[in-house]
């Protein structure tokens, strides 16, 4: 067969490994090209101030927001230095807008049609958790539209309410796991039992929304980690709970390149893009027959329900495809996100053991009554305290699709000395929106705001009228707030206080403040708790079992 010949074959001869640096370079180099000439075009940005000199070119201030433990290290002290919004560095030296303002939050999360997720962050969403999974989909959308109404009647206060039951089960069964490792490590001659309760919590917040969001048992906390999908969801968890440099690079490089080349790049053959091509492959195949089945689909899951109410549906009807990516959604957004919320909400009752005394004497008082977990005072006061300062996702991204005039809500001074009261922002800025910054900003919660103190919510300090109005829950920026605003906030909330209060009527925990250095945080995905000296997801807190008659006492 003839040989098709360019008509210069000017790469003849030159070494493969010549060829891909090459390439690289010239990426690299068209790419800061790129982001040197957007900078130019914003100047209001380029002057306003931030932590910007000690930035490195390769990773910009990314190193100091992701690789450095706990998270906000650095965050939080340059909200204290630059105030509630400043200019910090991407990968490449790009110009990156962080804020904390409360005006400003509620301008870039309520405006759908101008602000959004990257749109490359999208497109790796689409490609490998499904095209139709609601984090995967443009907000101002019609699909997105379609899909959240859909869901959210299966999110009501009652609905939810019918899987206390459910979610109490599965709690004493991990009271069961906890209780039966304490006598074993006591047989032992172990004195002081400590337990990881960081993947047993994983392990009941799986069960959870497998038995009441889909109707499959994952067993995860009876059989340490569950089936198949259990653990191949898990695989990919343990995929993104450490970041690394080259992982951020990876994510500066990701950002602005053209579809074409993202999408072959998501065919490369690395373990993670396996991992993750297989776990949409095995959930979708999953979500699909769950949905078909009509004895696991039931009206009192919420796939079932969902998939009832849209066979009736006249207008805005979704396809199958619609309703079945929506399963890896809810196990992805909704799992991690509430098993390390309730990871550190034990952390810090088992750091107060009176306090933990006086929850567990109103959650004792009140069982047998008729009063529903909202109105345990002490319990609440605790969880809202948690959500407010160990936010599952400490920040969010969004990008400008088109220009805009952002609001605040104090004036802000620029580098060059200029006193604005708003700020002017070009299309394809980006803006990250700083959820745990936000619920530690002074200027909302008082001078204490960074001081862990659930009874600020009992004493007035937190009263609605004197907080701004984000988010759905407690004026909290941790469910984030306009069209992307969490769909299970409801049901993260009714799980905590669930599981909650079946462990501290069954179980004490406590902490030794030597361990203090033990146990650090790290932002890889969401809010983990971790190891300081393995560097390894986990928490382990001293654990006792309560006797029947003890619970007298209180
Ligand atoms: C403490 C627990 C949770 C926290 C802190 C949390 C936080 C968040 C945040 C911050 C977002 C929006 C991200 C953004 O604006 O970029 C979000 C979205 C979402 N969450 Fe949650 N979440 C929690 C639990 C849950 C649960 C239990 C479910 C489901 C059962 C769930 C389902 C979702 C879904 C489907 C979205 C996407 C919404 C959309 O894009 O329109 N979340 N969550």
């Amino acid at each position: 067969m003839k040989q098709i010949v360019l008509p210069f074959d000017f790469l003849n001869g030159i070494h493969p490994w010549a060829l891909a640096i090459l390439t690289v370079v010239v990426l690299v180099g068209t790419y800061s090209l790129v982001i040197h000439w957007f900078s130019r075009r914003n100047p209001h940005i380029r002057d306003i101030q931030g932590p910007v000199d000690s930035a490195s070119w390769l990773y910009g201030n990314f190193h100091q927001l992701y690789l450095v433990q706990p998270y906000g290290k650095f965050e939080y002290p340059w909200q204290e230095k630059y105030g509630s919004v400043y200019r910090i560095k991407g990968c490449f030296s790009e110009d990156l807008l962080f804020i904390s303002d409360p005006a400003a939050v509620r301008y870039v999360l309520n405006d759908a049609r101008t602000f959004d997720y990257p749109p490359n962050r999208m497109f790796i969403a689409m490609s490998l958790f499904g095209g139709k999974g609601l984090l995967a989909l443009r907000m101002g959308g019609d699909t997105h539209r379609r899909i959240k109404n859909a869901f959210s009647p299966a999110f009501t206060l009652a609905r939810l309410q019918s899987y206390i039951p459910t979610m109490r089960d599965i709690a004493r069964k991990a009271i069961d796991k906890l209780t039966q490792e304490y006598l074993e490590k006591c047989e032992q001659g172990d004195s002081n039992v400590t337990v990881d309760i960081f993947q047993i919590l994983q392990n009941v917040t799986s069960d959870i929304i497998g038995e009441t969001g889909f109707g499959h048992k994952f067993n995860a906390v009876e059989t340490d980690g569950g089936d198949e999908i259990a653990r191949t969801h898990q695989n990919v968890i343990s995929l993104g709970s450490s970041r690394t440099k080259s992982g951020l690079v990876a994510d500066g490089v990701t950002r602005h390149l053209p579809r074409i080349i993202l999408s072959s790049m998501l065919y490369l053959p690395t373990e993670t893009i396996k991992t993750l091509h297989n776990f949409q492959k095995l959930t979708q195949k999953w979500s699909a027959a769950l949905l078909r089945d009509d004895e696991m689909c039931t009206d009192a899951t919420i796939v079932g329900f969902v998939a009832s109410a849209n066979k009736n549906q006249k207008r805005d009807q979704l396809s199958f495809d619609e309703i079945s990516a929506q399963t890896p959604t809810l196990l992805a957004a909704g799992q991690e996100t509430t098993s390390n919320t309730l990871c550190w909400a034990l952390y810090e009752l088992a750091k107060r053991p009176t306090w933990q005394d006086q929850i567990r004497k109103e959650i004792n008082e009140a069982q047998g009554s008729e009063s529903s977990l909202d109105q345990l005072e002490y319990l609440n006061a605790h969880i809202r305290e948690t959500l407010r300062l160990y936010a599952a996702v400490p920040n969010t991204e969004r990008v400008a699709f088109e220009d805009a005039i952002l609001p605040l809500s104090q004036p802000l001074t620029t580098a060059s000395g200029r006193v604005i009261t708003q700020l002017p922002i070009r299309k394809g800025q980006s803006v990250f929106v700083g959820i745990a910054s936000y619920n530690r900003n002074p200027q909302v919660w008082g001078p204490d705001a960074d001081v862990f103190d659930p009874l600020r919510w009992l004493d007035g300090r937190c009263d609605s009228e004197s907080l701004p109005g984000i988010g759905p829950y407690s004026n909290l920026a941790t469910f984030s707030g306009g069209a992307r605003v969490c769909l299970g906030w409801r049901f993260a909330i009714i799980e905590i206080q669930t599981v909650l209060s079946e462990l501290l009527t069954k179980l004490r925990f406590k902490f030794d403040p030597d361990q203090e250095d033990e146990v650090t945080s790290r932002y890889a995905v969401t809010l983990l708790p971790v190891d300081a000296r393995s560097g390894k997801s986990s928490l382990r807190l001293p654990l006792q079992p309560i006797q029947p008659h003890e619970l007298d006492d209180y």
